[in-house]
């Protein structure tokens, strides 16, 4: 295994995102949130677009997962080979990519998208939405496979918490691939639930980072007025 991604073994990762639109969406700001969740104990750190992930990787001493999402619907989380490239140009050391079964924008197929990033030296995260989408992903030999996208795709429900019956069924029917669990973590507890569940890793993003997210569910805990 790449010691990469040995390195994040039991360890926390950080999603430092800001969506279009929202006051925090700036390089240096992500980088600052970047380097707060280092200081805070983070392995490593995930992040959205070219100029997020060259900021980020200025700054921080741990690996940096690089993601480019392109709208919000049918594939966006770098959803062709060139983004993906982009990301690795920009300084990401593992780039994650959309790996469910749906056609792709450039017309290669997943694992075709895999090998021409494995040609250049790029690790691979498979952000999967389904068991099928993880079988299709350990197929193509991808580094890491990820639950980023269960209850998004329409495969999977949306539960309230980390989608722990799929990380079961990942780590169970793949032992030797590190799966990392990622989406909707919220609290410490689930976060010690899905590293007992078997997870290589973990990625909070939300919980860490969205502080308007973070408001609102306070807000929602007070009494109506
Ligand atoms: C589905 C999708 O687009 N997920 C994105 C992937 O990068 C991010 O919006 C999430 O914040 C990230 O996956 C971390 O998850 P959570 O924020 O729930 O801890």
């Amino acid at each position: 295994m790449h010691p990469l991604i040995e390195g994040l073994k039991d360890g926390l990762v950080v999603s430092c995102q800001a969506y279009p639109g929202e006051p925090m969406r700036h390089p240096e700001t992500m980088a600052q949130m970047a380097m707060a969740a280092e200081l805070g104990g983070a392995v490593g750190i995930r992040c959205q677009g070219l100029a997020d992930i060259a900021a980020i990787k200025g700054q921080v001493k741990v690996p940096v997962i690089g993601i480019w999402k392109e709208g919000d619907e049918g594939i966006y989380i770098t959803p062709t080979l060139r983004h993906a490239r982009c990301c690795a140009n920009a300084g990401a050391d593992i780039v994650a990519i959309d790996a469910t079964r749906r056609p792709r924008a450039d017309g290669l197929t997943y694992a075709e998208t895999v090998r021409a990033l494995h040609d250049d030296g790029t690790l691979v995260m498979a952000d999967c939405g389904s068991f099928a989408d993880a079988e299709q992903a350990v197929e193509a030999g991808t580094d890491i496979i990820s639950t980023t996208l269960a209850g998004y795709t329409g495969e999977r429900e949306k539960t309230d918490g980390p989608d722990l019956e799929l990380l079961g069924q990942m780590v169970d029917a793949f032992p030797g691939v590190p799966v990392i669990c990622e989406g909707r973590i919220h609290t410490p507890a689930q976060l010690a639930e899905v590293m007992e569940a078997g997870a290589w890793a973990a990625v909070v993003g939300t919980a860490i980072t969205h502080p308007t997210s973070i408001t609102s569910w306070f807000r929602d805990a007070l009494p109506a007025r």
